[in-house]
């Protein structure tokens, strides 16, 4: 036999039973913890009224299905949760009990004379119970047929019996016509909660695949797409939040400094090898060079074959031992295998002055940068 294969529909809407149906087990619960209070209620309004052995003997069997009862819910809310669905029988067991305790008032405390000043009291109770388990049946609309059918089975199997007896009978009939409407009410809260669960999901669902692509779009703005390092964008954007005349960085007086790179005779590379090993050797060049650097510092491609680092916190005479040390990783093995192309790279280093814009700091180590290719590349130089 084929298997239909899931929809997105189907999933959302087995998900919002499976969260329904998770609460209307926990609300039923912590319903029954408190049905002890009703019984003390109920005691209290029959006392003297109903002959003890009918009050202790509802007392004493509604007590012993509702020790079922919770046990049944105890169990199915400790089962893992893809499981529980598969035990419903436990949920819908609970509910039936429930229904057949509180129906049992009929047959066992109802006053056989329909006259007695008990009965409306009992009729409320009864109605008032039904009425406040229902909303929690809302969130898994299939229990409250368990429960009913547990209400309903008590109620005409007694309304057989006591058929001869009119008041039992309207009783009974009353009790049941409420139920019907109560039941068609709770449907329709039932389908309105399922639909607002099932919008929910797919809501959040939604904000999530949204933030999904929010946080990609976000990082392909900021990234190089060949290098992978922070492109011009990102390294103009920590420069003016990070790094402006007065902000925070510079009012604390924190060193910066910045290194400006350029691979040396780089056309030669790619006029030489094709523009595919200039490729590789610029993404090798950044990996390498990125082993060098330190996780606060930002390494951006600047454009084409330059690069730019900022070196937070650092003042020049540090920031000249990382540059030599960047230029020495370099130099000392071809960055590619195949073809092993020797290549160096320029650096030109730049500190910060005090007020000095971030702007005039880049072009410092820009001029730095053209000593060094002036000097005859492969080399470091500290800018003015
Ligand atoms: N393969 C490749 N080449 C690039 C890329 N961006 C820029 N280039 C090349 O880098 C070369 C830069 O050449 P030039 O500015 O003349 O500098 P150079 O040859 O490195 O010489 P010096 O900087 O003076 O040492 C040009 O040929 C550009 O086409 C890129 O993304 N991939």
């Amino acid at each position: 036999m084929r298997t239909k294969p899931p929809t997105a529909a189907r999933t959302s809407r087995n998900v919002a039973l499976e969260l329904g149906f998770r609460r209307c087990a926990q609300d039923l619960r912590g319903l029954l913890l408190t049905t002890p209070l009703a019984w003390l209620m109920v005691g209290w309004l029959c006392w003297d009224r109903v002959p003890m052995e009918r009050l202790g003997g509802w007392l004493g069997g509604f007590a012993v299905s509702w020790m079922i009862a919770l046990l049944l819910l105890t169990l199915l809310l400790r089962l893992p949760s893809p499981q529980r669905r598969r035990h419903g029988w436990l949920l819908h067991g609970a509910a039936a009990l429930d229904g057949m305790a509180w129906a049992a008032m009929v047959p066992l405390l109802m006053p056989d004379k329909g006259a007695n000043a008990l009965l409306p009291w009992l009729i409320v109770l009864l109605c008032g119970g039904a009425a406040v388990t229902a909303p929690i049946y809302a969130s898994y609309v299939r229990a409250h047929f368990s429960y009913l059918a547990g209400l309903f089975g008590v109620l005409l199997g007694h309304a057989l019996w006591q058929y001869q007896d009119l008041a039992h009978l309207s009783i009974t009939l009353g009790l049941i016509l409420f139920l019907v409407l109560l039941t068609w009410h709770i449907r329709r809260i039932g389908h309105s909660a399922e639909e607002a669960l099932r919008q929910q999901l797919k809501n959040t669902a939604q904000n999530e695949r949204l933030a999904g692509l929010l946080r990609v779009a976000r990082r392909d703005a900021e990234t190089d797409a060949l290098t992978g390092l922070a492109n011009r964008r990102l390294l103009d954007s920590t420069l003016s939040s990070r790094w402006q005349v007065g902000g925070l960085n510079d009012r604390r007086e924190r060193p910066l400094s910045v290194l400006m790179l350029d691979l040396d005779h780089f056309k030669r590379v790619n006029d030489t090898h094709g523009h595919d090993v200039g490729d590789q050797i610029l993404k090798a060049f950044a990996a390498r060079t990125s082993q060098q650097l330190r996780k606060p510092d930002l390494f951006a491609r600047y454009g084409g074959e330059e690069f730019t680092v900022l070196l937070p916190g650092t003042d020049a005479p540090k920031a000249l031992v990382i540059a030599e040390r960047v230029r020495a990783a370099i130099a000392g093995m071809p960055l590619i295998a195949e073809p092993p192309v020797p290549i160096t790279v320029s650096i030109g280093v730049a500190q910060r002055k005090p007020n000095e814009s971030t702007e005039a700091l880049l072009a410092r180590a820009d001029v730095a940068l053209y000593a060094a290719k002036q000097g005859g590349r492969n080399r470091v130089m500290l800018a003015e």
